[in-house]
C-alpha cells in the first residue's frame, strides 16, 4: 500500500503546502496547534478540495488538480474517526456498527463483524445506546463503525484528545491491535509524544503548513526536529524487542533488543511477545566509565554517534549500542565536563523504561 499526498491550499491567511508518502502501517501527523494537521487530513478525506495537488492510494488517483480529478469523499472508501465519536444517538451500538457497512462496496471484503467487535472489546455493549457509554467506549464504537465500512485507509484526527488520561490508557491498546492485526493503513493526527511513540511507524512533523521533518518514529522522536520545547523535553528512543523472560514475583520483564537486554519493571507480559520500548532521553544519564554500585537496572555500553545542541542549554546525544540506538538528553555543561564527542565510548544509565505491553 502506498499513499502519496501532495497538497497546496489556502485557508484565509494560512497556506498549507505539504506532502508525504507512506507505505502501510501508522503514519502520524505531528505538530503544534494550528500547524495544519487537520487541514491535511481533511484534504485526504475529500472534505477540502485543494487549490493544487495530487493524492493517490496504490496508483488510484483521488485528486489531481492538473487533470481536474477530484474523487468525492464518499467514493474514496476512507474511514474517519474524529475527536468526538459522532455516533447516532437513536441507534444502539450494534445499529451504529452495522450502519458503517452500508458504505462498503459489494466487492470489498468487510472486516467480519465479530472480529471487529472482539478486536475493540465492545461485545458487551452491543445493545446499549451511545448516551450510556463512557467516552472511551464511544470512541471504540466509532473506530469499529469506521472499520466495518471496509475502508482502504483509516484517518484518525486526535481520536483520544477528548478523553482523560485513564481513558486514553484504556483505548491505546486497542489502537495497537488495530495496527498489528488489520492491514488497514492509518493516518493518525496527534500532538502527544507518548501516543505517537506507542503507535506510529513513521512521523510527519508539520510547522506553519509545511513539512518540517519526516522519518521513522525512532528518528523523529529522538528530539531535535520536534516542534516545541515541551515536545523536546519528552523526546526519547523507541526500540523494538521481544520479551525473553518474565519474572512474576518482581514483575520484571527482560526484553531482548538487537544486541542488548533491557529489564523493565512493573510489567505483566508473556515471554515471546513483540513489544516496543520508549526510553525518554531525559531519563538517560551518561558516564565515561562503567558505573558500579548503582541501583539502575539497565546500563548499556555504546559509542557516541552524534551530538545535537538546542537553544535551552541541553544536548541530545545519540549513542549506538551494538545496533540499538539510545538517546540521552543532558546539559551542555555536562557534555563539556565529560568531553563528549562522536566516537567516544560511554555508558548509558537508563532510569526509566516505558514498555508498551498490552
Ligand atoms: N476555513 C478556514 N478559514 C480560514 N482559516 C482556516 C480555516 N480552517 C483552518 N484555518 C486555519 O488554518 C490553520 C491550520 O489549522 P488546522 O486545524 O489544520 O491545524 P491543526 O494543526 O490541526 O491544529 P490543532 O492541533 O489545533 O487542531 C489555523 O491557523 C487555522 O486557523
Amino acid at each position: 500500500m502506498t499513499l502519496s499526498v501532495q497538497v497546496r491550499h489556502r485557508l484565509g491567511d494560512f497556506h498549507l503546502d505539504a506532502g508525504f508518502e507512506a507505505e502501510g502501517g501508522v503514519t502520524a501527523l505531528f505538530g503544534r496547534s494550528g500547524s495544519g494537521k487537520t487541514s491535511l487530513v481533511r484534504a485526504i478525506a475529500g472534505l477540502i478540495r485543494p487549490d493544487e495537488g495530487r493524492i493517490a492510494l496504490d496508483g488510484d488517483v483521488l485528486v489531481d488538480s492538473k487533470r481536474g480529478v477530484f474523487v468525492p469523499k464518499h467514493l474514496r472508501r476512507f474511514g474517519t474517526v474524529f475527536q468526538e465519536a459522532r455516533l447516532f444517538p437513536h441507534l444502539t451500538v450494534k445499529g451504529n456498527l452495522t450502519y458503517g457497512r452500508w458504505f462498503a462496496p459489494r466487492d470489498a471484503v468487510p472486516e467480519r463483524f465479530d472480529r471487529v467487535v472482539n478486536l475493540l472489546g465492545i461485545g458487551h455493549l452491543l445493545e446499549r445506546r451511545p448516551a450510556n457509554l463512557s467516552g472511551g467506549e464511544r470512541q471504540r464504537v466509532a473506530i469499529g463503525r469506521a472499520l466495518l465500512s471496509a475502508p482502504r485507509l483509516l484517518l484518525m484526527d486526535e481520536p483520544l484528545a477528548a478523553l482523560d488520561d485513564e481513558r486514553k490508557a484504556e483505548i491505546l491498546p486497542y489502537l495497537e491491535r488495530l495496527r498489528d492485526e488489520t492491514n488497514v493503513p492509518i493516518v493518525y493526527v496527534s500532538h502527544a509524544v507518548h501516543e505517537v511513540a506507542q503507535l506510529a511507524d513513521r512521523v510527519v512533523v508539520l510547522r506553519d503548513g509545511k513539512v518540517e521533518a519526516i522519518g521513522p518514529v525512532s528518528d523523529v522522536l529522538s528530539g531535535p526536529s520536534l516542534p516545541t520545547a515541551a515536545n523536546r523535553r519528552e523526546a526519547g528512543s523507541v526500540l523494538a524487542g521481544v520479551v525473553e523472560a518474565f519474572d512474576p514475583p518482581h514483575r520484571l520483564a527482560t526484553v531482548r533488543l538487537k544486541s542488548n537486554m533491557i529489564h523493565v519493571p512493573n510489567a505483566t507480559v508473556e515471554a515471546g511477545k513483540i513489544v516496543r520500548l520508549h526510553i525518554p532521553a531525559r531519563d538517560v544519564m551518561l558516564a565515561t566509565s562503567r558505573p558500579e554500585g548503582l541501583s539502575a537496572l539497565n546500563i548499556l555500553e555504546g559509542t557516541i554517534e552524534a551530538i545535537t545542541a538546542d537553544d535551552e542549554g541541553m544536548i541530545t546525544v545519540r549513542i549506538g549500542c551494538g545496533g540499538d540506538i539510545v538517546h540521552a538528553r543532558v546539559t551542555a555543561l555536562s557534555g563539556e565536563r565529560l568531553a563528549l564527542r562522536p566516537g567516544k565510548t560511554v555508558f548509558a544509565i537508563i532510569k526509566t523504561v516505558a514498555l508498551d505491553l498490552h
